[in-house]
């Protein structure tokens, strides 16, 4: 890898990190932390989801957060969209960038969308399809890549099959989820490359959570195989609602960290996402589950 790439990070704090929030969190708090997150510098923040409040009462304001945030010029807010009623709503809150989601593993997908993989591909076509044929940009996720919570190991096939399929729908990036952090660096890399011989790299992302404390030595063997799409959460919030024991994903200012040690850019400032690592975590009553927001120098030895 060269010293001079840039990381796309994709910041999914607002979404899969607030989703699992047992206590509400105010539409001002959200709408504040995806600001935050914008003047920091990321060129992607997915901002909430419009699933279903039934299923997931966090992401109910979904369009009241669209609404009050202040986009900055050139970034990205997709928004997860689990099928056509959902695409609607997006759409009617001026969306132009979606991210549909589906799993390598039926018994995960049961649980989470309430139906098995192929159904659900049936399902997502005619959302990307539209969602193509209206200029939007769609991400795909994958869930389970590397473990499921029911099913237990996730053939690599299998996931190569569903980003087939999600790739033959029109999605422009990829997103391969270990849901419940159980990878390790030399199966996170040798699924990454078992899925490049389908899709090229440049359109695949990684998204590690950090159960098993894994989640950057798989970055850095993916950075390796030449993955430059990251996704992260500030402070390291999140988890599955449908993936019991999934803890939060890689938190973005370690990633930062580590990135622009190794000489990488990623436009991202690293003070102020750290400054807002802290305010969210004391919005929400909680120790910061990254190593960076512990530390309070953390510039002293950054880049
Ligand atoms: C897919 C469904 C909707 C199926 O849920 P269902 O119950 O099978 O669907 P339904 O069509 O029977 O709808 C049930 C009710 O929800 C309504 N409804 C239906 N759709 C919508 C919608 N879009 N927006 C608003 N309302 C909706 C619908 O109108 C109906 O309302 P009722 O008539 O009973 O009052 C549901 O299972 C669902 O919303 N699941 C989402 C679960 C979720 O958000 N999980 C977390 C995101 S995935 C993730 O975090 C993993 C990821 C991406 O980060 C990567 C990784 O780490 O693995």
């Amino acid at each position: 890898m060269s010293a001079s790439d840039f990381v796309r990070i994709v910041e999914v704090g607002p979404r899969d990190g607030l989703q699992n929030e047992a206590a509400e969190v105010s539409t001002a708090t959200k709408i504040a932390l995806i600001d935050r997150l914008s003047a920091c510098g990321f060129p992607v923040v997915e901002a909430t989801s419009f699933v279903s409040p039934r299923w997931v009462p966090q992401m109910a304001d979904a369009a009241a957060v669209l609404g009050g945030i202040a986009r900055r010029d050139g970034a990205l807010y997709p928004v997860l969209v689990p099928n056509e009623k959902g695409l609607e709503r997006a759409l009617a809150a001026g969306v132009r960038e979606i991210a549909v989601f589906t799993a390598a593993s039926d018994a995960f997908n049961r649980r989470n969308i309430n139906c098995d993989i192929d159904e659900s591909l049936r399902r997502l076509a005619p959302v990307v399809a539209r969602a193509v044929a209206d200029g939007l940009w769609v991400r795909g996720y994958i869930s389970t890549v590397l473990g499921c919570p029911y099913q237990g190991r996730v053939p690599v096939n299998d996931v190569v099959r569903v980003v087939k399929a999600l790739d033959a729908m029109g999605c422009a990036e990829i997103s391969l989820g270990d849901t419940i952090g159980v990878g390790t660096a030399k199966k996170a890399r040798a699924m990454l490359e078992a899925c490049a011989t389908e899709v090229p790299m440049a359109r695949l992302a990684v998204h590690f959570h950090d159960t098993y404390g894994q989640a950057l030595a798989n970055v850095y063997a993916c950075l390796e195989a030449g993955v430059r799409v990251v996704d992260a959460s500030v402070a390291g919030l999140g988890g599955c609602p449908y993936a019991q024991g999934a803890s939060g994903n890689l938190a973005s200012e370690d990633l930062v960290y580590q990135l622009h040690g190794l000489g990488m850019n990623t436009g991202v400032e690293l003070d102020a996402l750290c400054d807002t690592a802290r305010w969210i975590n004391a919005e929400l009553s909680r120790e910061p589950a990254s190593k960076l927001a512990r530390i309070a120098n953390e510039r002293r030895f950054a880049g």
